[in-house]
This record gives C-alpha cells, structure tokens and sequence, in this order.
C-alpha cells in the first residue's frame, strides 16, 4: 500500500540559515548573478581535451593529496549566499527578467560536439576498490559506458560491510540535511582526503516508516558503478546511527546553480539532461528505477559533470511497483493514483527536470500545497513557456505524457528513443559517457582540499555520533 510516508520525506522545500525563506522571492537581497557564463578557459573551449576524476578508498593510504586545511577553502558567510527561490510561481518566474547570458547563448556545437583531444590525458575515472584494492578503470574501451553496446554490464557487487568506523574519519562541516539526518564532509585520518559521509538516524528511519529504503539505498548504492552516479565507499552503524560513506562531490547542488540563474539556456539544460540519460539507462538496464529525480539530488563534480545521489528511493524492480515515494512536483500520474509503475516514471522525471532547467520552474506547481500538485498532475495539462526551443518541447510533450503506452522511454526503443530524439541530435553519447565532452560550467572550487564552499551552510550538530548502547533498532539494518 502506499504510504503518506512517501509524501512526508521529501519536502521540496529545505529550510536552512543559508536560504531563509525559500518561498518568498522578496528574500532576494540581490539580484542573482548567473554562474553559467561561458568562460575561454572551459567549459566552451574545446580546447580542454578531456577530464581526469581519480577516486580513491578513504583507507588507502597515500603521499599524493596536498595536507592543506580546510580552511584554505574559505567557503563564503551565510549573507554572501545568492538566495534560492525554491518556491517561485511560474508568474514571479517570468516576470524575473533574462539572464545576461542567456540572451547570448553559447554555440551549441561549442557545448554538446566533443572537443579536440590535446593528448594531454584519456578521460579516465579511477576507483579502487575498498575491499579488494583493486583498481577498476573505466576507459574509452567501456562499452557499458557506450550507446555501441547496449548490454550494459551487469554491475559488480563492492564488498562494503564492516570496513569502517566513525574513528577512522574526522567530521568537518555539513554539507546537506534531509529528513532523517544530514551529510557531512570528512576527511579520512587514514589517506587525509576528502569523503561525505551520510548520518541517518536509526529512530526517524523507523519513525518515518522507511526502514524498507534505507537498506534498499544502501543496497543499490553498493552494486552501481557508472560515472554519474556517486560512489558508496563502505557504511557502518553505531547504536543510533547509520554510516554511508561516499565520494564528496564538491561542485554543491545543480539547484543551487539553477536558482541562481533562473533558468538555463537551452544547450546547458541540454548537457545536464544528457548525463542524467545516461544514467537512467544504466539504471533501468539494471533493474533499479530511481524514483527521486530533481536538482537538489544531482550534484557537479569539480569539473561539472553531474552526480546523481540520494538513493533512499531507488529500488530494483524487474516489472512493476506500487510505493507513493518521491517529490510531488516530480511524481508521474501512475504514482499519483497509487497504480502499479514501472521504470517509466523515470522518464516522466526527467521531462519535469528538463522543464525546469528550461523554465526555472515546475510544470504542475501550484502554491506550495502538495494535493493541489496532484491535482494538476492529473489533469497533465501543461504551459509551454514561449521560450522553449521547439525540439526540446517536443520531447517534453512525449515524457510528460500519461499514456504509457506513448511515454518516451517506455516504448519499444526505451532509452534509444530518448537518446535518438531531435532536441538531443548534437549529442555525441560515447564521448559524453566518457566526460569527453566539457561541461558548460565549472564550478569555482579549490579540487582535493575539501572546499564546500559551493554548499550552504548548516547550524553543525554531532550528538549521538559513535554511541555504543543499546540498541534497540539492531535487527533491522544489518546490512549496515
Ligand atoms: N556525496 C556527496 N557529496 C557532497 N554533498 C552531498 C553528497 N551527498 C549528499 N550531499 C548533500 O547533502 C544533501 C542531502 O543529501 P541526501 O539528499 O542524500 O539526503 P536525504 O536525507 O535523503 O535528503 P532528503 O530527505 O531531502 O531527500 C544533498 O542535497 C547534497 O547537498
């Protein structure tokens, strides 16, 4: 049955010192300055060749990572922060005037055509793997990466359990809070480099009934492997706690940087619509639906690309589900009306996201009120703002579409027929898979020393962590 619960976790709006009133544009103490300005260095020079990420396990040990403190970083006070405007009606949206820079869009072909490769390196991520120490190296080679080959390899399990322990780290700032606790970056005592370790507390997982998603986030966290989705390293609990240790994605929120442009110009919603493609395909080809698609889940790396995290609602579903869980201004009508879905909600989502990045808001927003969401959900009537290019409104049309039996990604090509449709036409997909292509926005952040500065800041809280009690919640997360 579907639970209330699935309403209840995920508030679209987040409250914190560093965005006060989220609903209320009149917060706005400065007019926002759009971050997405094309800059000759990267981003729109295709020049820079290709993009190197180098992961590596917090207990490897290793004289590579400069020892600098974090404070290096300067992350900026809480009243330097551009405000969010989480809550903005379409009408306060469109009354908000153009962002310079995209009344001068950047060449599509400069944004979405690979870039020259200088030869200065492959694009290569590295990860090694926690429990064997072994390297895994994704390469042009990949073909689970590649549109060429469409059997995506079924992903490797990493063995995770019982590899860490709340000593092995220092808890620096937080980086994010949801509803059962919070993110905070560390950095491990044992390689001093730099990871994000998820709190969850056991009592409001329990409370709020998502027992069931806590392992199951934990669970597809551990088995995916792709370069958009973020890395789980290792989990562990203590009596109040659960631990899941991951890579810190430093670049914050894509919906810090759409809120501080309003809106995206049509080649950079592009771009990031193209990665979050890439994953779902991943994802679906594994059996995992994701469930929880907005921009407050996809984080930039430190040279732009996307990172899709927050798994609390994935889950691996060979066919068909009936959970209400999710974000209401995301969730597709099968949800809505507690049918049985599929993955091809999935693809409903990423038609409202792209919608968003497009237009700075979301189709069937309505007040803030989640019911009256629903409503408009159901009725699916949408208002295509004049602006969207016609290609991209086309492909909207056929995601934001409740007839699944006409839902792009639901039909017989799946992910091809996304991937194949004509807003998507410059998109070269092998090279994208490869982050050989530039993102059109790097974010301004100092790699490998721990700057957050990209995050809000968060009142710090620690109590509880690393408790040896009782513990009364012990059979219910021994995966942990
Ligand atoms: N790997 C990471 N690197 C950097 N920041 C992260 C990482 N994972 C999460 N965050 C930050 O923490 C925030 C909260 O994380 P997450 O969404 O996973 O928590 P949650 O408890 O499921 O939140 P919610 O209840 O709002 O969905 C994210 O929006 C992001 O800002």
């Amino acid at each position: 049955m579907p639970s209330l619960g699935g309403f209840l976790k995920k508030k679209r709006t987040r409250e914190s010192p560093g965005q006060k009133d989220l609903a209320s544009p009149t917060s706005t103490s400065s007019q926002p300055t759009s971050p997405i300005t094309p800059t000759p260095s990267r981003g729109f020079d295709n020049s820079i060749a290709s993009v190197t990420t180098q992961s590596t396990a917090p207990e490897t040990l290793s004289t590579s990572q400069p020892d600098a403190p974090l404070n290096q970083a300067s992350p900026p006070t809480v009243g330097e922060q551009q405000p969010m405007t989480r809550g903005l009606s379409p009408q306060q949206q469109q009354a908000l005037p153009v962002p310079a820079d995209q009344q001068n869009l950047p060449s599509i072909s400069n944004l979405i055509n690979p870039p020259q490769n200088d030869g200065a390196s492959n694009s290569k991520n590295e990860h090694s793997n926690p429990a064997s120490g072994e390297n895994t190296t994704y390469t042009g080679n990949d073909s689970s990466l590649t549109r060429a080959a469409p059997a995506v390899q079924a992903p490797q399990i990493r063995q995770t359990k019982g590899k860490y322990s709340l000593g092995d780290f220092e808890i620096l700032r937080t980086l994010g809070t949801g509803s059962f606790g919070r993110v905070h970056l560390v950095q491990s005592k044992h390689n001093q480099r730099f990871y994000a370790v998820k709190v969850l507390k056991k009592q409001q997982v329990v409370k709020m009934k998502q027992v069931e998603h806590t392992n199951d986030e934990r669970r597809m966290l551990q088995e995916v492997k792709h370069p958009f989705l973020v890395t789980l390293w290792g989990t562990f609990q203590d009596s109040k706690n659960l631990y899941l240790v991951m890579d810190f994605v430093e670049g914050g929120e894509l919906f810090s940087l759409l809120r501080k442009s309003q809106r995206f110009p049509n080649p950079v919603a592009k771009f990031y619509a193209a990665e979050v493609t890439l994953a779902l395909e991943y994802l679906h080809k594994n059996q995992i639906i994701y469930r929880d698609l907005k921009p407050e889940n996809l984080l930039l790396d430190r040279h732009g690309h996307l990172k899709i995290t927050d798994f609390g609602f994935a889950k691996k579903v060979p066919d068909i589900t009936w959970t209400l869980c999710g974000t209401p201004d995301y969730l597709a009508p099968e949800v809505v009306s507690s049918k049985g879905y599929n993955k091809s909600v999935d693809w409903w989502s990423l038609g409202i996201l792209i919608f968003e990045m497009l237009c700075g808001f979301t189709p069937f927003w309505d007040g803030g009120s989640p019911m009256k969401i629903y409503e408009n959900i159901l009725k699916g009537r949408v208002k295509y703002p004049p602006y969207i290019h016609p290609d991209a409104q086309d492909l909207l049309q056929r995601l934001i579409t409740a007839d699944l039996t006409k839902r792009l990604g639901n039909l017989h090509g799946g992910s091809e027929d996304v991937k194949n449709h004509q807003w998507f036409a410059e998109v070269t997909w092998e090279r994208l898979a490869k982050k050989d292509i530039d993102a059109p926005y790097v974010p301004p952040v100092k790699a490998g020393v721990g700057d957050a500065s990209q995050f809000d800041k968060y009142p710090e809280e620690t109590d509880h962590y690393g408790q040896t009690g009782h513990d009364e919640y012990k059979n219910l997360f021994t995966d942990f």
